[in-house]
C-alpha cells in the first residue's frame, strides 16, 4: 500500500458524524450518525433517489459533505481525496478495461502504483483464487460471462488492499439467476477476505440475503438500522414495513395502547398487535400483517379476517390468495391453498393469525 492516509487507517470502521449533503437548496442527505464496524457487510437499502449514491460518494471522497464528518479507521477523512482514502469503489457498469486481459485488469492499480511485475503476479494469482477465476487470467474481458466480469471488478478493487469496499448496485445489470448466484458469491468473498463491504441497493431481497446489517433509507434519511431479521420482523416505521417485503395494511385509529400492544379500530373491526413506538388513543394508525402470517382460520387464532377470494396465484410450493374484504380493500394471504381443499374464485375464505403477527404503527396523513 502506498504511503498515504490509507496506510495508517488499518481498520475498516466507518463513522459518520452529523453528516449532511445538500445540492444547492436540496437536502439529499439529512443529518446522519452511524458507525459501521470493521469487517461488516453493511447495506443501504432504499428506493431510487433516496440518497444512497450520495452517501456512498461522500464516504469515498467523490462528494464533499455540507456538514459533518466521515472517519475511516478512526481517522478524519476531511483532508483526504478519493485516492487518499482506504476505500475502493465498484460501480454498476464495472468500468473494466475491455482490451486488457483479466490479469492485467486486476493488476492495473498495482502497476499504476509502481509495484514490480513479480509481486504483482503473486497478488493477481491470489485474487484470481479468491474470486474463483484461477485459470482465467489470460482471457480477454469480452470472453467472460456477466458473473465472471463482476468477479474481475471485485478482484481489481481488492488488489489495492482497501480497508473498505464500496459497491454501488453492482448486480443490477445481471439476470435474476445470476444475481442470486452472485449474492452468495459476494458474501463468500467478503467472509474470505474479512474487510468491510458497504453495499447500496434498491433490491430488498439482495440486502436481506447478504448483509450483517441493513440501513433502510427514505428521502435522504435512515429510517431504521438493524439485522435483516429485525428489519423484516420488527419494522419500526410504516415506510420500512411497506418497502421491505410485502405487508397488508389496514388503516384505522388507536383504541388502546398498553406500552407493548395496541388495538386499532378499523372498518373491518378491532385488531390487536405489537405496538411500534409510542402511540396514543385516537391517533391515525395502521395494522400491518405479512401475507405469509395469514393461514386458514383455526379456533386458536386470535385474529380473523373473512373475505371473498378474487385472485389465486399458484406459485409452485405455495399459492397466493387475494381476498376482497367487506370494506372493498384487498388482503393477501400466502400458502393458503397448501393447507386447504383448493379454494375457488368467488368463495368466502377465513384466514387468521395471532397478535404477535400484527404490528400497529402510527401513520401520518396519507402515508404509507
Ligand atoms: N449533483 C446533483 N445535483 C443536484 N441534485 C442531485 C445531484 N446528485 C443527486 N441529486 C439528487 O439527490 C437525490 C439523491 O440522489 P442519489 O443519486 O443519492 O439517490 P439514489 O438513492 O442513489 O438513487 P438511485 O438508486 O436512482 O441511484 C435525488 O433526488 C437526486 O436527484
Amino acid at each position: 500500500m502506498p504511503d498515504n492516509i490509507g496506510a495508517t487507517a488499518k481498520s475498516g470502521v466507518v463513522e459518520l458524524s452529523d453528516l449532511e449533503v445538500r445540492y444547492g437548496d436540496f437536502q439529499a442527505l439529512q443529518r446522519t450518525n452511524l458507525k459501521i464496524e470493521s469487517g461488516e457487510f453493511f447495506s443501504f437499502l432504499g428506493p431510487s433517489g433516496c440518497g444512497k449514491t450520495t452517501l456512498l460518494r461522500t464516504i469515498s471522497g467523490f462528494q464533499s459533505p455540507t456538514l459533518g464528518q466521515v472517519k475511516i479507521g478512526g481517522i478524519d477523512m476531511r483532508a483526504a481525496g478519493p485516492n487518499m482514502r482506504p476505500t475502493a469503489l465498484i460501480f454498476q457498469n464495472l468500468a473494466l478495461f475491455p482490451l486488457m486481459t483479466v490479469a492485467e485488469n486486476i493488476g492495473y492499480g498495482l502497476r499504476v502504483r509502481g509495484v514490480p511485475r513479480r509481486d504483482r503476479d503473486v497478488t493477481v494469482s491470489r485474487l484470481l483464487d479468491i474470486v474463483s477465476l484461477l485459470g482465467h487470467g489470460a482471457k480477454k474481458i469480452q470472453e467472460l460471462s456477466g458473473g465472471q466480469k463482476q468477479r474481475v471488478a471485485i478482484a481489481r478493487a481488492l488488489a489495492v488492499e482497501p480497508s473498505v469496499l464500496l459497491l454501488d448496485e453492482p448486480l443490477s445489470a445481471l439476470d435474476l439467476k445470476l444475481r442470486q448466484y452472485m449474492r452468495a458469491e459476494l458474501r463468500a468473498i467478503q467472509r474470505r477476505i474479512g474487510i468491510t463491504f458497504i453495499y447500496i441497493t434498491h433490491d430488498q431481497a439482495e440486502a436481506l440475503a447478504m448483509s450483517d446489517r441493513v440501513a433502510v433509507m427514505n428521502a435522504g434519511r435512515i429510517e431504521q438500522v438493524g439485522s435483516p431479521r429485525s428489519i423484516y420482523s420488527a419494522p419500526e416505521t410504516p415506510f420500512v414495513a411497506s418497502f421491505v417485503g410485502e405487508n397488508n395494511i389496514i388503516r384505522g385509529r388507536i383504541k388502546r395502547f398498553d406500552g407493548t400492544e395496541a388495538t386499532i379500530s378499523t372498518a373491518l373491526g378491532d385488531f390487536t398487535g405489537r405496538a411500534a413506538g409510542n402511540l396514543h388513543c385516537d391517533q391515525p394508525a395502521a395494522y400491518f400483517v405479512r401475507p405469509e402470517a395469514l393461514t386458514p382460520y383455526q379456533p386458536s387464532h386470535e385474529t380473523c379476517f373473512a373475505g371473498e377470494i378474487v385472485e389465486i396465484l399458484y406459485e409452485g410450493n405455495s399459492s397466493q390468495v387475494t381476498l376482497r374484504m367487506p370494506d372493498g380493500e384487498k388482503l393477501i394471504a400466502r400458502s393458503v391453498t397448501s393447507m386447504t381443499a383448493s379454494p375457488m374464485l368467488g368463495e368466502r375464505l377465513r384466514v387468521g393469525c395471532n397478535r404477535a403477527d400484527g404490528i400497529v404503527m402510527a401513520i401520518e396523513g396519507s402515508h404509507p
